[in-house]
C-alpha cells in the first residue's frame, strides 16, 4: 500500500467511530453550520496579482516534525494580517498532526476569511463535518477517488454552501475527474504517492485548464519568481504551507515573500 491507500483506509476507520459518537443532525446543529460561506473563487478571479493561501500544517508524513511550537491562533492572524487571501489547516491527525480544534481556533481568530478544511474528504459525512467547523471549501483529490465520487461529493458540497477545490496531479485526473461542480483546480506540484515535488506539473496542466476554473498552484513553492511565472501562466492561487511553517514566525515568512513578489513583479514590469 501507498502512503496515500493508507491515509484512505485509516479515514474510513475515522469516518465510523465518527458517526458513532456524532450523527449529522448533531453536526448540523452546531452554532458555526449556519454561518454564511465566504467565497474565495470569487476573490481570485477577480485578483490581479499572485495570491496567497497560507497553510497551517504542524507535520507531514514526507517531512515528519515541521513545527511543533506553533499556535493556531497566532500563525493564521499573523497570515490574515500579512495579506493572505485565504487560510488552509489541516484537520487529519494521524498523519498531519492537525485537528478540528486547530481548525476552530484558527476559525474563531479570524472569522472574516475564506478557510480551507485540509483532509481527505471520502465520505459526505465529512463535509457535514466541515459545516460544523465553520470551512467555506473543501478539497477533493483526485488521486484517492473516483470520478462519480468526485462528482457526487462536489454536489453534495455545493447543496451545503461549500466551495470545492478540485486537486490533480496529472492531465488525465484532471480529464478524468473534472465536472461542473468544481469551482477551482489545484495542481499538486507534490506527488502524493512518491512525495516528488516539480513546480513544472502547473506549468504543464495549466492550458489544460478550461477558464472557467480558477486555477490554484500547491506545495513546494518558495521561488518568487516561480510563482510569478506561474500567475502568468493562469495560476491566481497559491498554496503554501512548509516553506512558512518551518520558520520560527510563518507570518513574517509570509510577509516576506510578499516583498519578494512585489520587487520581483517590478523589475519583471520594467524589463517588459
Ligand atoms: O507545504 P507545502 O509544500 O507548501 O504544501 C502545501 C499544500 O499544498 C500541501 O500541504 C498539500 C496539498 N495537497 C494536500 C493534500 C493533503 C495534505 C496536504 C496537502
Amino acid at each position: 500500500m501507498n502512503i496515500l491507500e493508507k491515509i484512505v483506509v485509516r479515514k474510513h476507520e475515522e469516518i465510523a467511530e465518527s458517526k458513532k459518537l456524532r450523527s449529522i443532525s448533531d453536526l448540523e446543529k452546531e452554532a458555526l453550520f449556519l454561518r454564511r460561506n465566504l467565497s474565495l473563487s470569487s476573490v481570485l478571479r477577480e485578483a490581479e496579482t499572485p495570491q496567497i493561501i497560507s497553510e497551517f500544517k504542524r507535520k507531514s508524513p514526507s517531512k515528519g516534525i515541521i513545527n511543533a511550537r506553533v499556535e493556531p491562533e497566532i500563525v493564521t492572524a499573523d497570515y490574515v494580517k500579512e495579506g493572505a487571501a485565504a487560510l488552509s489547516v489541516l484537520t487529519d491527525t494521524d498523519f498531519f498532526g492537525g485537528s478540528f480544534d486547530d481548525f476552530l481556533r484558527a476559525r474563531l481568530a479570524n472569522p472574516q476569511i475564506p478557510m480551507l478544511r485540509k483532509d481527505f474528504i471520502v465520505d459526505e459525512y465529512q463535509l457535514y463535518e466541515a459545516k460544523s467547523i465553520g470551512a467555506d471549501i473543501i478539497l477533493l483529490i483526485a488521486a484517492c477517488l473516483s470520478p462519480e465520487q468526485v462528482q457526487t461529493l462536489a454536489r453534495q458540497a455545493h447543496a451545503l454552501g461549500l466551495e470545492v477545490l478540485l486537486e490533480v496531479h496529472s492531465t488525465e485526473e484532471l480529464q478524468q475527474t473534472l465536472c461542473d461542480d468544481v469551482d477551482m483546480v489545484g495542481v499538486n506540484n507534490r506527488n502524493l504517492k512518491t512525495f516528488e515535488t516539480s513546480t513544472e506539473t502547473s506549468l504543464i496542466i495549466s492550458e489544460h485548464i478550461p477558464d472557467s476554473f480558477v486555477k490554484i498552484s500547491e506545495s513546494g513553492l518558495q521561488d518568487p519568481q516561480t510563482i510569478l511565472e506561474l500567475f502568468r501562466a493562469g495560476y491566481k492561487g497559491f498554496l503554501i504551507g512548509e516553506t512558512f511553517m518551518k520558520t520560527t514566525d510563518p507570518g513574517a515568512a509570509l510577509a516576506d515573500l510578499q516583498v519578494q513578489l512585489s520587487k520581483a513583479s517590478n523589475s519583471n514590469l520594467l524589463l517588459l
